[in-house]
């Protein structure tokens, strides 16, 4: 494929997304695209970006890779993922066009069907996404939303044993699951309590866990990883979706719903009345006995070849509170914004 670099979209961690002009028609890729661009130190992602999207195959919530390409820039090598562009953005770029304001409970609702069917998908796939929040949610012109950002998925079939080793952080911690916290468990259960505060700060336009200014970001994960709290479900919330984040903030990820649990939930029974999906006519919240549904994972896998890019404690810390007591770190992160987050990976 041939194709020239537009202008800068937006930044990441590890990689600088723009535009791509398709310059030889193929047929098989559209004429304007996203490329994900990474040097070097981007380039793990990248790869794992491009495996797992390969691996997952076409899904219409999953956002589509048309290929990889390797170019020289300035002298440098820069690896390439030719990404479907999402012409809305992301649902942060949304949000900040309500200055603070949440959205309304039916965008709400039709966005949250969405990244269950993703998820569902992904989970049924053997990964985890591992990275789930707003800016990782795109909205297209067609009003189709898609999950990106497969950089830090991972393959979690295989033995429910967990790493008792350091702490390891993936992800953004304001979504971390407290068997993450605890247990460095990323699994499919992790995810959907992801989504659950990704939902809350659909809503709210706020973070599902308040934090005060200039705290450090331990506290945080104390209070997710110890103790019975659970992040605020908004006030103004329908009852169906209070109900909904229930099930996604259960602390037990063997209670937990799974996506396809969630799927069946009347809170995002919108799509599936409105766009006539595939998925079946969503019953009423009836609270199913967890053990009775199967269908997808919903345990907590270990990720046994998983190799943290963050700073790691090497040593066994059995206990919640040793093992966040390991974190310790210089950086003291803006709380009240999601996007001055600095990603530990
Ligand atoms: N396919 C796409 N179409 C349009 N915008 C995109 C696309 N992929 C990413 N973006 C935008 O580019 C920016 C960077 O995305 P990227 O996935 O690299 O990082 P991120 O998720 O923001 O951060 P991090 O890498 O730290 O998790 C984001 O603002 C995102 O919304």
């Amino acid at each position: 494929m041939e194709w020239l670099r537009g202008e800068t979209i937006g930044f990441g961690t590890f990689s600088t997304v723009s535009l791509a002009k398709n310059t030889r028609d193929s047929g098989e890729s559209p004429a304007l695209m996203a490329v994900k661009s990474a040097d070097s130190y981007g380039v793990v992602s990248i790869k794992n970006e491009k495996s797992v999207l390969d691996s997952l195959g076409d899904c219409p919530e999953i956002v589509r890779c048309y290929g990889e390409d390797l170019t020289v820039e300035n002298g440098e090598e820069i690896h390439n993922l030719l990404l479907e562009y999402a012409s809305r953005g992301s649902v942060v770029t949304q949000l900040k066009k309500l200055g603070g304001e949440g959205l309304p409970e039916y965008d709400v609702r039709r966005h949250t069907g969405s990244v269950l069917r993703g998820l569902r998908h992904i989970h049924a796939n053997g990964f985890a996404h591992c990275d789930i929040k707003l800016g990782n949610i795109l909205l297209f012109s067609d009003g189709a939303v898609k999950i990106a950002d497969f950089g830090l998925a991972r393959r979690v079939d295989g033995v429910l044993t967990a790493s008792k080793k350091g702490v390891e952080i993936r992800g953004t911690p304001l979504y971390m699951a407290p068997e993450s916290v605890n247990e460095n468990e990323y699994g499919s259960a992790a995810d959907v309590w992801a989504l659950g505060c990704a939902v809350v700060e659909m809503f709210s336009g706020k973070t599902a866990w308040s934090v005060k200014e200039g705290s450090h970001f331990m506290s945080l994960l104390i209070r997710i990883g110890v103790g019975d709290e659970l992040p605020k479900i908004p006030e103004l919330l329908s009852e169906e979706g209070k109900d909904f984040l229930s099930k996604c903030f259960v602390k037990d990820p063997k209670k937990r719903w799974t996506a396809e649990m969630l799927l069946k939930h009347s809170f995002v029974a919108v799509d599936c009345e409105d766009d006539h999906r595939r998925d079946e006519v969503a019953v009423s919240v009836q609270v199913k006995e967890v053990e009775e549904v199967t269908t997808s994972p919903r345990g907590p896998f270990e990720f046994s070849d998983w190799e943290s890019f963050s700073s790691d404690s090497h040593t066994a810390l059995d206990f919640p509170v040793e093992r966040l007591g390991s974190l310790v770190s210089e950086s003291i992160p803006d709380w009240s914004v999601t996007e001055n987050w600095v990603n530990v990976r």
